[in-house]
């Protein structure tokens, strides 16, 4: 479970804020961080990632700090962790040397489903290419927890919806995954549970079951919290 209390998050350059009194996510659950620019997604992942201090609160992943459970994690960003003028498979020897549950083999079969040149610098890589290899990279690491930030950005629909069924045919189906987007329609059948950011507060928190049985879309949803916050309306 990953454990958030009373953090408070801000940045000091700017007025930005990420403040959660409280949120639980069981193991196993896939929870789309949803909500509009600036709204605080990849705030909250890097907070849970221990990228940056927080200025109040904790963060705990099993009971430990996040740094204790690193290995059992991976981040995917589009900015991206490779080493440019690696191969991504000195790239994979280079992973393999930080995360002992690295899976050099998976990596090679999720390199060719990708179509990805295994011997080619990643520097030359397109945008797209790049996403891909930064996703067979996380997958490979064979995590617990699985953080993916607008993983599917700046691909054209056919290629967002490929990722999409290729990330979920690659879990093993009890990771717990967070997953920012701005593809709600997409998302929907995907995930169990939605959490609506705000300008850094939680503004709703709802399980894709109980939208089903209510008869409403993930997209009716987002549209009643949009119209019954007084938040969005400054
Ligand atoms: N390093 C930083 N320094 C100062 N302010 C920051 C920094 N990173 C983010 N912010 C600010 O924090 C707020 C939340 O940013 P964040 O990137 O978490 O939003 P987001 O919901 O992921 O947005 P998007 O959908 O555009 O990716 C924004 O107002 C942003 O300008």
């Amino acid at each position: 479970m990953i454990e958030l209390k009373y953090v408070d998050k801000r940045y000091p350059t700017s007025n930005a804020l990420l403040y959660v009194n409280g949120l639980k996510i069981p193991k196993g659950e896939i929870v789309g961080i949803l909500g509009e620019n600036g709204s605080g997604k990849t705030t909250l992942l890097k907070a849970i990632m221990g990228i940056g201090e927080l200025q109040n609160g904790e963060i705990t992943i099993e009971g430990e700090p996040v740094v204790r459970q690193y290995a059992r994690m991976a981040f995917i960003t589009e900015e991206g962790s490779f080493l440019p003028n690696k191969t991504p498979l000195e790239y994979a020897a280079f992973l393999s040397g930080f995360f002992p549950r690295f899976d050099q083999a998976y990596f090679q079969q999720l390199l060719e489903r990708f179509e990805l040149p295994a011997r080619r610098k990643i520097r030359t890589f397109s945008k797209g290419q790049k996403m891909k290899l930064e996703m067979s990279a996380g997958l490979a690491k064979r995590p617990d927890y699985l953080l993916l930030d607008e993983p599917f950005v700046g691909k054209d629909v056919f290629s967002r919806r490929d990722s999409l069924k290729l990330m979920m045919s690659g879990l093993r189906g009890d990771e717990t995954v967070l997953i920012t987007t701005h593809l709600i329609d997409e998302i929907e059948n995907v995930i169990d549970r939605a959490i609506v950011l705000h300008k850094g507060l939680i503004r709703a928190d709802f399980l894709i079951d109980d939208l089903r049985e209510e008869g409403k879309s993930l997209t009716d949803a987002m549209q009643e919290v949009r119209d019954t916050s007084p938040y969005y309306r400054d």
